[in-house]
């Protein structure tokens, strides 16, 4: 409601119940009611026990801590979820940060944006990725590039580990790439996908003369993102270049959204240390029926967009 105090029954006609949001007029008795909010907005860390805090979808307990949590990152958390307003003045910020020609207000919702979130990952679920280093190994490991890429890092599939092991993290990574989509392309809707078939990847770039990802679009991917997992002191080099020349250094826990399959993006050499990214990319169709990749079997399940 606009007027705090307004009780929705003291409004006796049809025209005054619906002047006001939050009313609803009930046809059969006549009457002006308060409507439930649709998204009830809660503050997950006012929620001090663990039975009240699970009731919230949008809230997590966090053991360690004994702290309920929200479960959309930082940047979502102030207001649910970012108005299309402020993501586009995160991308005006961008244009600046870049450099670039400015990009016309109509074209902001164009195939060649791409979003810089910061605060994307906490430290702690930076830590849970990494902790997965431990347990990578040959039958993990992916070579599902084009041969004619220059390729010169080493590439991990780990949704099963992710699934598994954190599930939770794993759900609100997926959900803030939804979350983004809806605001600035709705392409997961768009394209009428049912459900999308997440492919993970921990990738590692250390330092020589030829590591870094030669220009290429993501065959098949609707929505990739990228996590930058390493501190900014821990290599050299590493922008993200897209379109040839909009540049991003990502920081320690950001990370970028775009159209993987309609931007072309390249990495540029590690020239000092080791960059780690996870990396997410969403199909449409599992990878052994789109026949873009080797088609490994490793993992049938998908996400379904409208129950997750
Ligand atoms: O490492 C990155 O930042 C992006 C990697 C990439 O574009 C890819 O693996 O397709
Ligand atoms: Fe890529």
């Amino acid at each position: 409601n606009t007027d705090e105090n307004l009780h929705c029954h003291e409004l006796s006609s049809y025209s005054s119940c619906l002047e006001y949001d939050g009313c609803g007029w009930d046809r059969e008795t006549e009457e002006c009611f308060d409507e439930e909010p649709e998204d009830e907005i809660v503050n997950c860390y006012e929620l001090v026990e663990t039975n009240r805090c699970s009731e919230y979808s949008g809230c997590r307990w966090e053991n360690i801590t004994n702290e309920c949590y929200d479960i959309m990152p930082k940047w979502i958390r102030e207001g649910q979820m970012v108005p299309l307003t402020s993501l586009k003045s995160m991308l005006k910020e961008m244009e600046k940060y870049n450099s670039a020609p400015p990009v016309p207000e109509e074209s902001l919702l164009n195939d060649n944006l791409f979003v810089v979130l910061p605060n994307c990952l906490h430290p702690e679920e930076v830590d849970m990725i990494l902790a997965f280093e431990s347990q990578l190994g040959p039958d993990t490991e992916k070579h599902d590039r084009n041969d004619d890429l220059e390729y010169h890092h080493t590439v991990h599939r780990i949704e099963p580990l992710l699934k598994q092991q954190q599930s939770t993290l794993f759900r609100i990574l997926i959900s803030t790439m939804i979350h983004v989509d809806k605001h600035l392309w709705n392409i997961l809707e768009t394209e009428h996908s049912e459900a999308v078939f997440p492919e993970v990847e921990f990738i590692t770039y250390n330092a020589s003369p030829k590591t870094g990802f030669a220009a290429h679009r993501d065959n098949g991917s609707l929505l990739t993102a990228v996590f930058m997992l390493s501190r900014e002191s821990a290599f050299e080099g590493g922008e993200l270049l897209f379109d040839g020349d909009r540049t991003v250094k990502l920081n320690y826990g950001e990370c970028v959204i775009f159209r993987g399959d309609s931007l072309i993006h390249q990495v540029q050499s590690v020239t000092k240390g080791t960059r780690k990214v996870l990396q997410i990319e969403l199909h449409q169709e599992h990878a052994s029926e789109g026949g873009y990749d080797d088609g490994d079997d490793y993992d049938e399940t998908n996400i379904h967009l409208t129950s997750s």
